[in-house]
């Protein structure tokens, strides 16, 4: 008996056993009952939808054929298997995913033994599955391993390493080439332009036909498709349609018992059985609530401030009328990044490299080695990536790439894979570098430009979200380098006296720590070079020193604070906070600085705590030489 009204099929399945006890002719049937049911509670409670509108027939497919969890399943980013957790027991918690507390927003291992790989950046499956079979070749266990990598994925450049050694090794595995022509964005690449030919060419009317190829390209390609995966030792088949269950199953029975490296190519649409997101992938991708009916998303309340994104955004377009040496660069993020605008104004100097955050880095410092001025707009966490390219690439050359970083500290729903949580930290030990936190749009603005007019490389890094509504100035002045500002001054004599050095966005909550504790307030502006002589004023006027950062502890500002302490030999009382020494998981992003004691509330709490303890009246005493 089906545990949800409405839904015959769906509430009698919980695992991938039970789904292979049903009767073959009613699995098309049970795929109408997950799109809807994904429909109607994401209609609800939002998270990534589209791609895993085109992944149902697929995720059926595989749980049918497969043995799982003794066959392994590596879905790739993992934002598209909202429907293999229906089948494996989640079904019934989909509604509080990426929810504090609720589903991870990706697979993860702690979460479902059916979720046999932790996910959420990009490219990563085909290595993880060469791994797995590696693994039971070398313990002579029988068991089949599948990668579900999308044509997105397959623009990263790891996932080319791992066919590459795959098929050196012969593994038995199976890679699925989920291909919608869908990254994000539009997908890109020459590899994007050939499957699109080879739609047209074998009449297939998916989304590919919709966009012609970007270039001319080598017809002769089209009579053996899958040419470039049998290069690396892949035999290949298809392309299928991936939404046709029996031809599906069919094919993945034919495959699963094949030995050696195989790759099958699918043909899916993205937002497949919802009209408003197959019409609209994009927008679609991801997203908080819309009607279940009409796909109407709710009317948007008109915001306070701008984003951060938009923001950065309106500066490049700006950054660009005024110097034509300007170019924008972004992997595969255009709509998170904000250059949608200056993709359509200024296209001979936009480059979206697709999932290829490495090559994103080092074309930046080829473009600067010729005398332009790359602009590359990266998510924190997506710089990660490129951190070698980052150091050997531009930093070792001192060539002025200027890195937009967004979504640097903590990002919310999409949790542990995706906060920017060590760009500070990974960033202000390399030399040459500018590293910049802007407190506010206008400094974001101020900040960028500033980073624009340096000879060597820098970086802005700031949050997901909005400002804080500021006016900003129509010429952002750039500002000088490595020099903070205060922001509140102490008014009384309280005593013992205190001073908070402030990094980006938590310049805000400090604000209002310290109208309660009568504070100083420095907005540091600077990770790197740090204003050593505003730290040393501090230190030399005040009992205790906090800093505070959306950044790990560990190595961050606060740590390069005490580095100037150390060195100039002050022994200040100093408090350092930041994230913790874990991975912090998903959420709101309010709740996770709340985890974090990085809400106003958690500041003032750690400080007070703090000046309880007693050493700091001796200080204090001390300083005033009484
Ligand atoms: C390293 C990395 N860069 C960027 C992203 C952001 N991102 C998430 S999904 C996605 C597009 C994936 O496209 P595809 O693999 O084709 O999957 P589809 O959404 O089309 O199903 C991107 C760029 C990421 N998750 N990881
Ligand atoms: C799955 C993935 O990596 C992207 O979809 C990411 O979730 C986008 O993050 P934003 O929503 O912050 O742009
Ligand atoms: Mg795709």
């Amino acid at each position: 008996m089906s545990d949800i009204p409405g839904y015959a099929l769906l509430g009698l399945i919980r695992t991938p056993d039970e789904l292979r006890k049903m009767a073959v002719e009613d699995l098309p049937a049970l795929a109408v009952e997950m799109r809807r049911y994904l429909i109607e509670t994401l209609g609800r409670v939002g998270g990534h939808f589209a791609a895993n509108l085109g992944t149902v027939e697929l995720s059926l497919a595989l749980h049918w054929c497969f043995d799982t969890p003794r066959d392994r399943i590596v879905w790739d980013v993992g934002h598209q298997a909202y429907p293999h957790k229906m089948l494996t027991g989640r079904r019934e918690r989909l509604e509080t995913i990426r929810r504090l507390g609720g589903l991870a927003p990706f697979c993860l291992r702690a979460e479902s033994e059916y979720d046999t790989f932790g996910v959420g950046h990009s490219s990563t499956s085909i290595s993880a599955a060469a791994g797995m079979a590696a693994a039971a070749r070398v313990k002579q266990e029988q068991r089949r391993v599948v990668a579900v990598i999308g044509d997105g994925g397959m623009t990263g450049g790891m996932a080319f390493e791992a066919l590459n050694h795959a098929g050196h090794l012969k593994l038995d595995m199976l890679v699925i080439y989920n291909d919608n022509d869908m990254s994000i964005s539009e997908n890109v690449g020459a590899l994007r332009d050939h499957s699109a030919r080879l739609m047209k060419k074998l009449g297939i009317t998916a989304p590919h036909a919709a966009r012609e190829p970007q270039a001319e390209h080598n017809e002769a390609h089209l009579d053996h498709p899958g040419a470039m995966f049998e290069t690396f030792g892949f035999r290949y088949s298809g392309p299928v349609d991936g939404h046709d269950l029996p031809a599906l199953m069919a094919k993945l029975d034919e495959l699963k018992n094949a030995k050696g490296p195989q790759l099958l190519h699918l043909i899916t649409t993205k937002g497949k059985g919802f009209e408003p997101a197959e019409a609209d992938p994009i927008g679609y991708h991801g997203i908080t609530q819309f009607d279940p009916v009409t796909g109407a998303f709710p009317a948007k309340k008109p915001a306070a401030a701008p984003s951060y994104t938009q923001v950065f955004g309106q500066w490049l377009c700006q950054a660009a009328e005024r110097d034509p040496a300007v170019v924008g660069i972004t992997p595969a993020m255009r709509e998170g990044s904000g250059l949608v605008e200056f993709s359509q104004r200024f296209p001979e100097r936009y480059f979206d490299v697709g999932i290829a955050e490495q090559h994103a880095v080092t074309l930046a410092a080829g473009l600067a080695c010729e005398g332009l001025k790359p602009v590359c707009a990266i998510y924190s966490t997506f710089l990660q990536r490129g951190y070698d390219q980052l150091i050997h690439d531009v930093a070792i050359q001192n060539l002025p790439v200027l890195f937009a970083l967004d979504r640097g500290g903590l990002v919310g729903a999409d949790g542990a894979t995706h906060h920017g949580a060590f760009d500070l930290s990974y960033l202000r030990c390399i030399p040459n570098l500018v590293v910049m936190a802007p407190s506010d749009e206008n400094e974001c603005r101020r900040m960028l430009s500033t980073g624009l007019s340096l000879s060597q490389p820098s970086a802005v890094r700031y949050p997901r979200g909005n400002g804080t509504g500021v006016a900003c100035e129509a010429e952002p002045k750039p500002l000088s380098l490595g020099k903070g500002r205060i922001v509140r001054e102490a008014h009384g004599r309280r005593r013992p006296r205190v001073a908070i050095l402030a990094f980006g966005a938590m310049v805000h909550p400090a604000l209002e720590a310290a109208e309660i504790l009568d504070a100083v307030v420095a907005d540091m502006r600077f990770v790197k070079p740090l204003d050593a002589e505003l730290i040393l004023q501090l230190a030399n006027d005040n009992d205790l020193l906090v800093t505070v950062e959306d950044n790990a502890r560990i190595g961050g500002a606060g740590s390069g604070v005490n580095e100037v302490l150390l060195a100039q030999h002050q022994s200040v009382p100093v408090l350092n906070l930041g994230l913790p020494d874990q991975f912090v998981e998903h959420g709101t992003r309010e709740e996770l600085l709340a985890q974090c004691g990085l809400d106003t509330a958690g500041i003032l709490r750690a400080i007070q705590r703090r000046l309880r303890s007693r050493d700091l009246d001796e200080t204090a005493r001390s300083k005033r030489g009484t």
